[in-house]
């Protein structure tokens, strides 16, 4: 099966306007699309541009709460229980018109003021309600790792802790978005974590370090990682998520070869 790759909205287009960018994706051949956030416009707008395009949405994240006070995710934070339902509540609502069937929770920051075990508890009873909602509504919940050096103090870790909390909530409604960027700033040894954890990754996602730019342009050999992927029948989405290095058009001479450009 073909590799299927998502234009990540949020990262690539920005010379657009965000409901723009939906075209000019499918201009460029993506079939799908994610971003980070919708809920600054109705959904049955978002809905509009993705039929207009043929587009899929493939994901997109549950609020992060305050982002000018440095939130990063609600999931983990003790006292915003009620807050973390709210975000849920709206991320359904909004998967459900734009029948998207993934949905990113955020963990949110590492809470010094108070015991990490308690911090942990608090996450994983969000994440058993997220992955219980999930559920009802027929998708799947995702926690990804994130490097500590681009987002400092990001309560999940890394690929051990996520399979850990995973296997503890023991839900198919809730696993793994693995971003290749952030293995390989936390880890590295990109394609023995991938089989490590192949048996919970639902989603992944793609940047090139050190500068989180396009898959050709950084340390990591992405056409061997591409390969490797196809070889072991990865049928997922792979979700471009870095930061073009000059127009975006102009940094997918990678993607040539997996997508039908329309002119
Ligand atoms: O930063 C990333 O890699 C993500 O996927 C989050 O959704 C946004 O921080
Ligand atoms: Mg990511």
């Amino acid at each position: 099966m073909p590799l299927k790759f998502a234009a990540n909205l949020s990262f690539l287009y920005q010379d657009l306007p965000f409901l723009d960018r939906f075209s000019a994706a499918a201009q460029d051949g993506f079939t799908g699309v994610e971003y980070l956030s919708p809920y600054e416009f109705p959904s049955s707008e978002i809905r509009r541009r993705l039929d207009d395009n043929g587009l899929t949405q493939v994901l997109f994240n549950l609020s992060a709460g305050d982002a000018a006070k440095g939130e990063r995710g609600l999931a983990s934070l003790p006292g915003r229980e009620s807050d973390f339902a709210d975000s849920l509540e709206r991320a359904l609502e909004y998967a459900t018109d734009l029948d998207c069937k993934r949905l990113h929770v955020m963990a949110g920051i590492r809470d010094k003021s108070i015991d990490r075990d308690r911090q942990y508890a608090v996450y994983r009873g969000n994440l058993e309600i997220a992955a219980r909602a999930a559920q009802d509504a027929g998708i799947t919940a995702l926690i990804e790792p994130i490097n500590d050096k681009d987002m400092p103090g990001y309560f999940l870790e890394n690929c051990r802790m996520a399979a850990t909390l995973i296997a503890e909530i023991n839900n198919p409604h809730l696993q793994l978005q693995f971003d290749i960027y952030h293995v390989q700033r936390t880890d590295g040894d990109i394609i023995n974590q991938y089989l490590k954890f192949a048996p919970i990754i639902r989603h992944i996602q793609i940047a090139n370090p050190p500068h989180r730019f396009e898959p050709d342009n950084g340390e990591i050999n992405y056409p061997y990682i591409f390969e490797f992927l196809d070889g072991e029948g990865y049928a997922g989405w792979i979700g471009c998520e870095y930061k073009p290095s000059a127009g975006t058009r102009e940094t997918l001479g990678w993607a040539r070869a997996f997508l039908s450009a329309k002119s």
